[in-house]
């Protein structure tokens, strides 16, 4: 039997972990020039991310911000450099073991928070526990998470059917549901008004106080502004 979540924290899934979620090591990043010179988005990045905290990669569009998400989620491998996870190198993992540890460990939001269509806010928010055959499991917590970010009325309702601020909230909801502990997010408030853009902001500050670790690609001044901290990339 599941027990009924008596904190926030315990809603979202956290456990207790003292190792440092994500960790940078001398990343570079440099992509084939297609017959010109190679184009380097990131040359000996670091960067160590805290449990609940918040890192904001600022800069121009192209400057690499992209680039250094998806290096950091395991989706794409730096030229050079080394990840880490909870301390663990990725160089030290195959693909699956890879895949099996990003699923428990790491949210990823890319830039519009893409939905499915066809499927109401919740069955997007349970969408990763489909092939584990935990959506039962994780209905309850889907709820709650769409309650978290104010969405508990909307919850029937149909991408379509909702703005776009909500549907980026969906969107967070669904990257906790497997009780992530890095939040990696794309421009989370790029298309919304400000009144909607604080709300993601109120949403992820939350987050990290939930003790989840944030790192956030931006031009949003406002969001730049409340992170723990921050790199201008170039
Ligand atoms: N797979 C790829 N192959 C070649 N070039 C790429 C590839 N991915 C990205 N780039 C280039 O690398 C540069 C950095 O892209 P990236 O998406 O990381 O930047 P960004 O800072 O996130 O930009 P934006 O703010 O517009 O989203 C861009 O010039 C882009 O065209």
């Amino acid at each position: 039997m599941i027990e009924e979540p008596q904190t926030r924290a315990e809603k979202i899934g956290r456990t207790a972990d003292h190792a440092m979620p994500l960790e940078l090591r001398g990343i570079t990043i440099r992509y084939d020039g297609g017959g010109g010179e190679p184009l380097v988005v990131a040359e000996d990045f670091d960067l160590g991310l805290e449990a609940g905290t918040m890192h904001c990669l600022a800069g121009r569009s192209g400057s690499g911000k992209t680039s250094i998400l998806t290096v950091a989620a395991g989706l794409t491998l730096p030229t050079s450099g080394e990840v880490f996870w909870q301390g663990d190198s990725l160089d030290a993992m195959s693909d699956d073991e890879i895949s099996d540890r990003r699923r428990a460990l790491i949210g990823y939001v890319d830039q519009g928070g893409a939905l499915i269509d066809g499927m109401s806010a919740l069955e997007n928010v349970l969408l990763p526990a489909v092939p584990d055959k935990q959506v039962e499991a994780r209905t309850e917590m889907a709820k709650d998470l769409l309650d978290l970010v104010g969405l508990g009325r909307r919850m029937r309702h149909r991408p379509a059917q909702l703005s776009g601020g909500e549907r980026q909230r969906v969107a967070i909801a669904r990257a906790l549901i497997l009780g992530t502990k890095v939040l990696v997010v794309d421009e989370p408030t790029a298309s919304l008004d400000r009144e909607h853009a604080n709300q993601i902001i109120g949403i992820l500050k939350d987050t990290t106080k939930d003790g989840i670790a944030v790192l956030v690609a931006t031009h949003d001044q406002e969001l730049i502004n409340v992170a723990d901290s921050r790199t201008l990339m170039n």
